[in-house]
């Protein structure tokens, strides 16, 4: 562990107490706790407190009935916890102790005779697609982050940088890029069906999608709108993949899949709008910079830019964005997650005239921004 000094603590300017010097005494505490008018509030602090503390705990337990395959077995109905002991080769008491603990945390619920059973929530872990992998996946996270006052200090070099490796350039190993595909697949079926929501296509004729993956984005795109032309931009090793995709949903004649880098090599033209879906959050500044420029670059007047990904909350952290996809991004070695005015004003950086938010559902899954080329701006 890394050496932390010791703490120095305030220095006092005045003799009356600040508020906050007031509640860190124990003799406050001990009256709010009590007092009618503040006792539910003292409470519900000492909960918040109490549950970012067990945070970890409950992340691991969710990690091992996920990889025990709970949720999967209890969707086929209730099952004994000493089924699920001996299925698992968890001790039984050992077992009942990892159920008692989903139940605390709304996943499960004990019905009669020792049977346990899903609860709404512990049937959308089960549902939810790509939830379950990217869960397994957290354990490189939760290893990045065992030291973490070194991990915030960039002191180590943390593993999750080689999952996912194109972040540096360079070449990417297909097998690698097989497997970051398939985790970002998976779970791009919530993110596109919540952009699609947000962000209208009528009016759009061929949509480019850079940095696309195996194109599970176009796929819903070109199924929602039966007009719509659309080219997959992603690195070599992985746009390829999105032909047998394209295939299976019909949409061949409608699509083109083109294999490059958005680093080094010129983007195809012809699109009157561009996505990036989850892949500016990937990035230094200096590359999404070059990349909005070259964007810009070939959108025609009038074109549009829509960006969809997790953002910070800016001046107003949030949780998704603030604690744990900045530190996952971070992780990840050039990462950053932005705040929308962020993003907005790099995209007007790189030329765009208008930047509007268009409200998603679900902040946690994805926001959105749509950058317009003004109608007389020129072509880079
Ligand atoms: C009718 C009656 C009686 C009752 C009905 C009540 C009712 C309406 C119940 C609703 C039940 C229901 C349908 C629940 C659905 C819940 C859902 C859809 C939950 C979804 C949860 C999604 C989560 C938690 C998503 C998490 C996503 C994560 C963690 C994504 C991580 C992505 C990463 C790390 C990406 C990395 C990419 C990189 C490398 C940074 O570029
Ligand atoms: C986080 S994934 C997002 C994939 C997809 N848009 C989604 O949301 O599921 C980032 C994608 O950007 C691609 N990518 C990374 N660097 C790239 C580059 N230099 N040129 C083209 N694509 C790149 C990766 O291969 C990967 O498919």
């Amino acid at each position: 562990m890394a050496d932390v000094p010791a703490p120095t603590g305030p220095a006092r300017r005045s003799r009356l107490p600040s508020f906050h010097q007031l509640v860190a005494t124990r003799g406050f505490q001990r009256w709010a706790a009590r007092f009618p008018l503040t006792r539910r509030l003292v409470r519900r602090e000492g909960e918040a407190l109490f549950d970012l503390l067990a945070g970890f705990c409950h992340s691991q337990v969710l990690m091992a009935l996920v990889q025990l395959d709970i949720p999967e077995t209890l969707m086929a109905g209730p099952v004994a916890g000493r089924s699920l002991a001996a299925r698992t080769g968890v001790p039984e008491e050992r077992m009942a102790v990892l159920l008692r603990a989903g139940v605390a945390l709304g996943l499960l619920k004990e019905r009669r005779g020792g049977c346990f059973a899903l609860t709404q929530r512990g049937a959308a872990l089960a549902g939810v697609p790509g939830l379950q992998a990217m869960i397994r996946h957290h354990d490189v996270l939760y290893r990045d982050l065992a030291d973490p006052v070194a991990f915030f200090r960039g002191e180590t070099d943390p593993e999750l940088a080689g999952f996912w490796p194109y972040v540096f350039g360079g070449e990417v190993d297909p097998q690698v890029a097989a497997t970051y595909s398939d985790l970002m697949a998976q779970s791009q079926l919530l993110v596109a069906d919540d952009t699609l929501d947000a962000v209208s296509l009528k009016n759009v004729s061929h949509l480019m999608d850079i940095g696309g993956g195996t194109g599970a984005f176009l796929a819903e795109a070109g199924n929602r709108y039966p007009a719509l032309r659309m080219t997959l931009f992603d690195l070599p090793a992985v746009a390829p993949h999105a032909e047998a995709r394209f295939a299976q949903a019909g949409l061949t004649g409608r699509t083109r899949v083109a294999g490059g880098s958005f680093r080094s090599d010129p983007l195809p033209e012809g699109a009157d709008a561009i996505s990036l879906v989850r892949v500016l959050y990937d990035h230094t500044d200096e590359t999404v910079a070059a990349l909005l420029s070259k964007v810009f670059g070939v959108l025609p007047p009038g074109g549009r830019l829509i960006i969809s990904e997790p953002m910070s909350g800016g001046r107003r952290p949030e949780r998704a964005g603030d604690a744990y996809f900045a530190i996952y991004t971070l992780a990840m070695g050039t990462g950053k997650a932005r705040s929308a005015a962020e993003i907005g004003a790099m995209c007007r950086a790189a030329g765009f005239e208008k930047v509007q938010e268009f409200s998603a559902r679900r902040p946690f899954i994805t926001r959105c921004l749509v950058a317009t080329k003004g109608r007389k701006a020129m072509s880079n």
